[in-house]
């Protein structure tokens, strides 16, 4: 069993972003912008913000972050989300969910410049995506697939993936990308009968559904890839949906928590930065062209 450390790969492919930015920064060139919507003073969500802040820094990115207080309604959101949209020093905008209940979740999200939507959360960008088209792919999934990719599972072909949790922000889009690379994907829920057996079908399982160590050995076939999306506080200490001990001895390759999703998730939201940047200063090229 190898534990395939998501950290390991982040700290690689952010050192290739820092190159990127470096570069742009030597031919006096604009630099990416991340701004960072956070509404409200939830202790979690303020830890989330500051790493996401402090992975922009390290690899010479800017931030705006723009804190909001948590009584502020759904139409100063939407303002704020609207002076990003406006704003050509912005490339990316990520809206810390979740939002307070009293906030209209969705209405904030379509209401993100989809050429700005980092966490590719936007009806433009899920729809793309379902279609197949190109656009901003969901961070975790995207992390998944590059965890995935690291360890030479780049065609999926004859392989059978299970995403356990069917949530937006993670396992419907998962799904979508498996299938993307030809797995034939079967997506188990709290509604599916036997999951344990479908899940022990499996090459590759990928668990995000928020409870802690729920996976055990009985679920995973021997050799499968197991690849742990969750994130769970339990008694102060961070802990996955699946049961690493109990696991580890079956898996051929297995992700920790820490250590292994989380810092991907947060890589691919810088790299999603950089896309939007790139897409944008393309554009704006083909626009002065146009006008001269
Ligand atoms: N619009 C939006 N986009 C998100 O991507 C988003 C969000 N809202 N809301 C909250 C969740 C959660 N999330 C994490 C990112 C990194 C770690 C991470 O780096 N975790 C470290 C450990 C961090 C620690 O020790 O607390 C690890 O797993 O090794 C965890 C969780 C992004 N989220």
């Amino acid at each position: 069993m190898t534990v395939l450390y998501g950290n390991q790969l982040a700290d690689t492919i952010k050192q290739e972003i820092r190159g990127k930015i470096d570069q742009l920064r030597e031919d006096g060139k604009r630099i990416p912008m991340l701004a960072v919507i956070l509404v409200g003073d939830d202790p979690a969500s303020a830890t989330y913000v500051r790493s996401k802040e402090k992975a922009c820094k390290s690899v010479g990115m800017e931030a705006a972050m723009i804190e909001m207080d948590r009584t502020a309604t759904t139409e100063d959101v939407l303002r704020a989300v609207k002076t990003c949209n406006e704003d050509a020093d912005v490339d990316g905008i990520l809206v810390q969910l979740p939002l307070p209940a009293h906030i209209d979740q969705n209405k904030v999200i379509a209401a993100i410049d989809p050429n700005k939507d980092v966490d590719g959360l936007t009806p433009v960008n899920a729809g793309k995506l379902l279609l197949g088209q190109k656009g901003l792919v969901p961070c975790t999934p995207k992390g998944v697939m590059a965890m995935l990719a690291s360890i030479g599972l780049t065609d999926l072909s004859k392989k059978r993936a299970v995403v356990v949790g069917r949530s937006i922000l993670v396992g419907k889009p998962l799904a979508l990308l498996l299938q993307a690379k030809n797995a034939t994907v079967t997506v188990v829920h709290s509604q599916t009968v036997d999951p344990e057996k479908i899940c022990h079908e499996a090459d590759i399982v990928v668990v995000a559904i928020g409870v802690p160590n729920f996976i055990t050995k009985g679920w995973i076939k021997k050799g499968a890839v197991v690849i742990d999306v969750g994130i769970n506080r339990v008694d102060g200490k961070l802990v996955g949906d699946v049961d690493f001990e109990s696991v580890k001895d079956k898996a051929s390759y297995i992700s920790p928590v820490p250590k292994g999703v989380g810092p991907m998730t947060v890589c691919m939201l810088l790299s999603n930065t950089l896309e939007a940047y790139e897409r944008r200063e393309k554009e704006n090229d083909g626009d002065r062209v146009r006008s001269k």
